[in-house]
């Protein structure tokens, strides 16, 4: 049966309704509207746009729908104004609707809309992930967030209806259950009755969505945040207790720039990290921390807090809305279903900072030959030993800092000069990011120049990095631990790189064979393909080069192993022959890509010259200049090693830094 709770606000009350296939229920809150607009995201959109718009149609009004993308990234002010532009050109006014179909972000993102569009409009919450269901639709926060700062501008704004059909949480993906989890455990802390022995007792029925469990979770959740909305709509006190885990999640999604985390996983981290802060302030005994993670556990949630550089997590803090006077408030758990909202010193946020030492972002930066790259990572550090739990962000950029060291002997000033400052912007973003720890690598072009000390020495002074000189055997063994993380029996790796490339044989902790080649992108387009001179001749000349360098490897061809290649020449010979825009590393990891392939490339870019060439698709231009080299460095290798086909992996000495 329709469950109906009613949120009791005066005027602003309104009924939130909740069960199972009742989307249609909708029509009959709409008949007092003109003018609807359903806002949703492409993902909700592609499955159940289609359906809600049905029945809006039905009812004879004027409907219109809008879609923006999905990803908490996206609730900003530019969403927002993508909004208002439509509506305003489409004549919406004050007795307008607004409808949001979604999770948190869309019902904050419209609620928002509603709020400040004509100084306010009625809208109604639809929401379709479980977060959005037991938190975000429910009590009238409405938001959209800054780039410094979580949902840092908004207003309370009540909705008309919250209709909640629980068969929207059919398609809902596992990531999307925990991070609603994470908000249901939450409210299972604000209350001295039950619900936490519930949902222990009950894991296994709510996370098969049983009709009767979720429906009953979902309900007394509801039920929780109603009490406390309707006793304190503004947060001026009391409602501050459901931001448990807030402050610290907050401060993680932000410096993650809202994509390493969902709110929810974040606020799992929260809500354990405000757990160890209350141990440390005397209120609970290690036996409560316990008792959170094992709730966390029995939902496979990942609750460990994680170690951001204390300075940033200082003054991401900071900007916490329930913060006065310069302190930084938390809600502290203090015992079963109680809690205390509470100043907390900056030295006991040191402490516990310090005593966090299992989990760090760390950021790891591979100065190449051609490229230059950074990584940024939740580790898990386990006696020294690193593992990686979440990847945020690759960046990339080519400073061929290599350029013509082969011919030179040293690096060039300009080339210096290029990758210091793109050096000094990873820098800043590894502060952004609050990386805790770092690894700075350098290799071939640097190892083989006589003034590296002062190229290490300028990017000290400039941008403070330390740069490690790695040899070739070192970078050769990264590149084997990055790419073996998840390919099982024996492999043969191949990394192309500008200077040199790697070739390691083996199986996860076990190497056979182990060769740094000085054959590179960069290093075989200066020696022989000057001007883009790619004739036959120049082509025969570098193939009897390359193939005499690495004819050391040869007699591996009879060994039985999968050959995989890592490293820019192989990945942009994917994106080329997928005719790849926008990188898709999901699509670019585990590709096969065959010497059918490579060799239709190489017909392709032989076609064009330099500039041609930069605009194949898939090819970033920096690349265009050595795409040839590398790509026949990868011919002549597969041919070298009797291989028709070549694995592409996404993991490469980057992950091996970063598991270092
Ligand atoms: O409704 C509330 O009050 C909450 O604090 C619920 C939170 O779970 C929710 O994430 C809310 O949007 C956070 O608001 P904020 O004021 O801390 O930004
Ligand atoms: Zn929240």
């Amino acid at each position: 049966m329709m469950k109906e709770i009613r949120m009791d606000l005066g005027d602003r009350s309104y009924p939130i309704l909740l069960d199972k296939g009742i989307i249609g229920e909708l029509k009959n809150y709409v008949t007092k509207y003109e003018k609807i607009i359903l806002v949703s995201n492409t993902k909700v959109g592609a499955l159940y746009s289609e359906k809600v718009l049905d029945i809006l149609e039905n009812t004879g009004k004027n409907i219109s729908y809008f879609e923006i993308s999905d990803g908490e990234e996206h609730k900003s002010i530019e969403s927002a104004f993508g909004i208002y532009d439509f509506m305003v050109e489409n004549d919406f006014d004050r007795s307008s609707l607004i409808i949001s179909l979604g999770g948190g972000v869309i019902t904050d993102l419209g609620g928002y809309v509603a709020a400040t569009y004509m100084r306010g409009i009625d809208f109604i919450q639809i929401p379709t992930s479980l977060l959005s269901q037991v938190d975000a639709s429910i009590g009238g926060k409405v938001a959209v967030n800054h780039p410094k700062a979580k949902n840092l501008i908004g207003a309370f704004y009540q909705p008309k209806l919250v209709l909640i059909d629980v068969d929207f949480l059919k398609t809902l993906p596992e990531k999307e259950f925990k991070a609603g989890m994470g908000e249901i455990i939450k409210h299972s802390f604000l209350k001295d009755d039950d619900y936490y022995d519930y949902l222990v007792e009950n894991a296994q029925a709510v996370k098969d969505l049983q009709p009767e469990e979720i429906i009953e979770v979902i309900k007394r959740s509801c039920v929780i945040k109603k009490n406390i909305v309707e006793e304190d709509e503004k947060e001026k006190g009391i409602r501050a207790i459901v931001n448990l885990g807030h402050t610290y999640a907050h401060a993680l999604e932000t410096a993650t720039e809202y994509k390493g985390y969902s709110h929810g996983e974040a606020v799992a981290k929260g809500i354990i990290y405000e757990i160890l802060l209350s141990q440390k302030l005397g209120y609970v005994e290690k036996e409560f921390l316990d008792r959170g993670k094992i709730i966390f556990d029995k939902y496979e949630i990942d609750c460990e807090p994680v170690k951001i550089e204390i300075e940033r997590l200082i003054a991401l803090m900071k900007k916490d809305k329930k913060n006065t006077g310069g302190k930084i408030k938390f809600v502290l758990p203090t015992g079963k279903g109680t809690v205390s909202v509470e100043d907390v010193s900056e030295d006991i946020i040191r402490e516990i900072n310090q005593e966090i030492d299992n989990r760090v972002i760390k950021g790891v930066v591979d100065i190449g030959t051609n490229s230059c790259r950074l990584f940024i990572s939740e580790v898990e550090k386990n006696e020294n030993k690193y593992s990686i739990k979440r990847k945020f962000r690759k960046y990339l950029e080519i400073t061929k800092l290599g350029e013509d060291v082969n011919k030179n002997g040293y690096l060039l000033d300009s080339a210096i000069n290029r990758t210091v400052d793109v050096l000094k912007n990873y820098s800043e973003k590894m502060a952004s990011y609050g990386v805790a720890e770092k690894l700075v690598c350098a290799t071939s072009a640097t190892r083989d120049s006589s003034n590296r000390e002062d190229f290490i020495r300028k990017v000290k002074n400039e941008s403070g990095l330390e740069i490690k000189c790695i040899t070739g055997d070192e970078e050769a063994s990264l590149s084997f631990k990055g790419a073996s993380d998840d390919i099982e029996g024996e492999l043969l790796l191949i990394d192309i790189g500008g200077g040199s490339t790697e070739f390691i044989n083996g199986s996860k902790n076990d190497i056979n064979f182990m060769k740094s080649f000085d054959i590179g992108a960069v290093r075989v387009t200066e020696k022989f393909f000057v001007n883009d001179n790619h004739c036959e001749e120049n082509i025969k000349l570098a193939e009897q080069w390359v193939k005499s360098q690495i004819k050391e490897a040869k007699d591996l061809s009879k060994r039985d192993f999968i050959l995989v290649g890592v490293a820019g020449t192989v990945t942009t010979n994917v994106t080329v022959y997928e005719k790849m825009v926008d990188y898709d590393p999901e699509k670019v990891h585990m590709y096969n890509l065959t010497m059918a392939n490579v060799e239709e490339n190489i017909k392709l870019y032989l076609s064009k010259n330099i500039e041609e060439r930069k605009k194949i698709k898939g090819l970033p231009p920096k690349r265009a200049e050595v795409i040839i080299a590398g790509t026949f460095i990868l011919k002549w290798i597969m041919e070298t090693l009797e291989r028709d086909e070549i694995l592409v992996s996404e993991n490469d000495i980057l992950e091996g830094m970063m598991e270092s």
